[in-house]
């Protein structure tokens, strides 16, 4: 290529940029943190390279970062010698979007539009934008590289005004690396002042490892009785602490380092709940810096994003998708692990295989639970500021159904992954009921502890299973998260009690009930005998059983399912999902007390009734009768 080429952004740069630039105007500095931060990544990735191929530095061994301004020209300037960018890459790099997640993220920007600029702003702040950053504050960028190893004739330039489309030509380009040129708008001018740059660098980049150099400025006094002025001089000076954060002792570091650390590493405009700086000594030495962010990113349910944590080793960054350092159900955790005895050239096939990094993953997995465990600690700590009280229920609301998924993918950590559970109960509309409060407050003779799986908290609290537990004040946990069924299958006891689904297997209260009502109840199943064989009879191909229950006071009938099977609504939600789920049939409980249920023996409309029961238990359930038509003729047939 050697005519200038010009080129559309993929639709999706389009939409990203027009709300980048509409969007983000309450937080614009964040673009040079944006830009330093890339020409950083640059960097590593020159330095993560030349691991194999030492020529790769050229003559210039030592990696920085430079910012520079034109006042007259009105531009600002990032320029790195890290890796650059050939005329391909530039094409691919600056004119697409590769993360994952784009058009759902945008979709959502979309329906959001009505919500704050502010709002929309953080939204695209987590999702980090970027590159595209700088057209916040330019009308026109231009950015000329040339990649490492390649001839300097083989440099590139590409421009554009940040709307529709960009150019790209050949330059000769003798230094290694990258300059972004920022045209900066005129509502911008004040980015044109080594002060600003200088606290903006100090704000957001001070940790990073590299140099940032600007140049120096001297007191220049005025002549002929014109003021004094501040000019710049030819000399480069280091403006950032150049270490990286996480190799400083802990002591000198202030907690607003770590959070604007933090914001750096995550794009996020929130402090985080907690982070934790530790070096771990013994057998695999290393360093971990782990946040936890206070509100989930718009991608969280993507089970295959990127993990938060960047693995360094001796602080050179090797890569940022390093899935082995962290489970799954640990992806909202931010931060940085640097170990002092991977090899430099790790390869992602070494890193799932590699004994040091099992350890490194099962003690930052320690780590990060101790950090939840003392969050839910501050909970209960008279002492602890409201804020700090505050934190895990913060933490919960954002986080808690991914960490639920923990309960089946982390065997190790069961138990202190079930202390770290809350969830709403007939007791508290609030999810903040631990199962340890759960246990503290059973009845006397309780042998397990109740819970209930639904759709919704709603449907959860008016189910008619309830209704005993209801009348005997028997507190019953109150699931409606995705996760939870399946993620309960795991938890079958917590501290020496079982687990029990209300809506699963015979219903026993065990000492809860006593002698008269037992016997109450076992007259009542005898004398009821002749009409639940009419019953069974009936319904023989919609209900494996049908029996007489005391689980119920209000209703007349409910649907349970046998002891380990799959509870109704667990199989609606994989039948809509397209999945294939066993054919079981449910059991019928009936209420003998019941008004309805009494006027069975001896109806003339018995057939009817039996169907209305079991229909009118399927939709109490949450579900939908299996011949909603044929339903409503039945009742109607009642009725009229
Ligand atoms: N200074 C630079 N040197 C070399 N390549 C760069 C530079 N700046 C950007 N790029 C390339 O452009 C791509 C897009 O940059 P952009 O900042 O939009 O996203 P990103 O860095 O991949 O993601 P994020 O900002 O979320 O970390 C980068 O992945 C990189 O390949």
């Amino acid at each position: 290529m050697s005519q200038k080429q010009t080129l559309s952004f993929q639709a999706e740069v389009a939409q990203l940029l027009h709300l980048v630039t509409h969007s983000l105007y309450s937080n614009k500095e964040i673009f040079l943190r944006e830009l330093v931060s890339n020409a950083s990544d640059a960097c590593d990735k020159l330095r993560y390279e030349a691991l194999e191929n030492n020529a790769l530095y050229e003559d210039q061994p030592q990696l920085e970062v430079r910012v520079a301004f034109d006042k007259q020209a009105r531009t600002l300037t990032i320029t790195d010698n890290g890796i650059g960018l050939s005329q391909q890459e530039a094409i691919d790099n600056l004119g697409t979007i590769a993360k994952s997640g784009t058009r759902e993220f945008l979709g959502r920007m979309s329906a959001e539009q009505k919500t704050s600029a502010t709002e929309q702003g953080q939204l695209i702040g987590q999702f980090g934008v970027g590159f595209y950053s700088g057209f916040i504050v330019a009308d026109r960028i231009t950015v000329e590289s040339r990649r490492a190893g390649l001839a300097p004739e083989l440099g590139v330039r590409w421009t554009s005004g940040g709307t529709g489309d960009f150019e790209v030509e050949q330059i000769t380009r003798p230094e290694r690396g990258t300059s972004v040129i920022l045209h900066l708008r005129e509502d911008a001018v004040d980015y044109l002042s080594t002060w600003k740059l200088k606290s903006i660098i100090g704000k957001y980049s001070d940790h990073i490892s590299l140099p940032i150099l600007m140049r120096k400025e001297e007191w220049k006094e005025g002549e002929n009785n014109q003021p004094g002025e501040m000019v710049l001089t030819e000399e480069w000076e280091t403006v950032n602490q150049a270490s990286a954060l996480w190799s400083r002792p802990k002591k000198d570091i202030t907690p607003e380092q770590y959070q604007d650390f933090y914001k750096q590493i995550s794009h996020d405009w929130e402090p985080p709940l907690a982070w934790a700086h530790n070096r771990v000594e013994g057998s695999t030495e290393y360093t971990q810096l782990l946040f936890i962010p206070a509100k989930a990113p718009f991608d969280l349910w993507n089970r295959d994003k990127k993990a938060g944590v960047k693995l360094y080793v001796k602080r050179v960054f090797i890569m940022d998708d390093a899935e082995s350092l962290m489970p799954v159900y640990l992806r909202f955790v931010k931060g940085v692990i640097d170990s002092a005895d991977l090899p430099l050239n790790v390869s992602r096939e070494l890193l799932q295989e590699s004994r040091d990094v099992r350890a490194i993953r099962e003690g930052s997995t320690r780590r990060v639970l101790s950090m939840l465990e003392e969050l839910a600690r501050l909970e209960k700590d008279e002492s602890a500021s409201e804020e700090d009280k505050g934190k895990y229920a913060r933490f919960w609301a954002e986080f808690g159904a991914v960490l639920k998924e923990g309960l089946g993918e982390d065997t190790g950590n069961r138990d202190r992954l079930a202390g770290l559970l809350r969830f709403a109960s007939t007791q508290s509309d609030l999810p903040s009921v631990s199962l340890a409060d759960y246990k503290a407050r059973m009845k006397e003779g309780q042998k397990a502890i109740y819970y209930i799986t639904a759709e919704t908290l709603a449907a959860a609290r008016n189910s008619p299973q309830l209704e005993v537990f209801r009348k005997k004040g028997i507190e019953v946990l109150l699931m409606a998260d995705r996760v939870d069924e399946w993620a309960l299958n795991f938890l079958t006891e917590f501290d020496g009690t079982p687990l029990q689904s209300v809506t699963k297997g015979a219903f026993d209260l065990g000492e809860l009930q006593d002698e008269a009502e037992k016997k109450a109840a076992e007259d009542a199943a005898e004398a009821f005998k002749p009409v639940l064989a009419k019953l069974k009879e009936a319904l023989k191909d919609r209900a494996e059983d049908v029996r007489v229950t005391s689980r119920l006071v209000d209703s007349p009938a409910c649907l349970v399912v046998t002891d380990g099977g799959m509870s109704l609504q667990l199989a609606r939600m994989l039948k809509q999902a397209g999945q294939k789920v066993p054919d079981a049939k449910p059991v019928l409980e009936v209420n003998p007390e019941h008004a309805l249920v009494k006027k069975l023996d001896g109806s003339v409309h018995f057939h009817d009734l039996a169907h209305i029961l079991f229909d009118q238990a399927v939709l109490a359930e949450g579900g939908l009768p299996e011949d909603p038509a044929a339903y409503v003729k039945r009742v109607n047939a009642l009725l009229a």
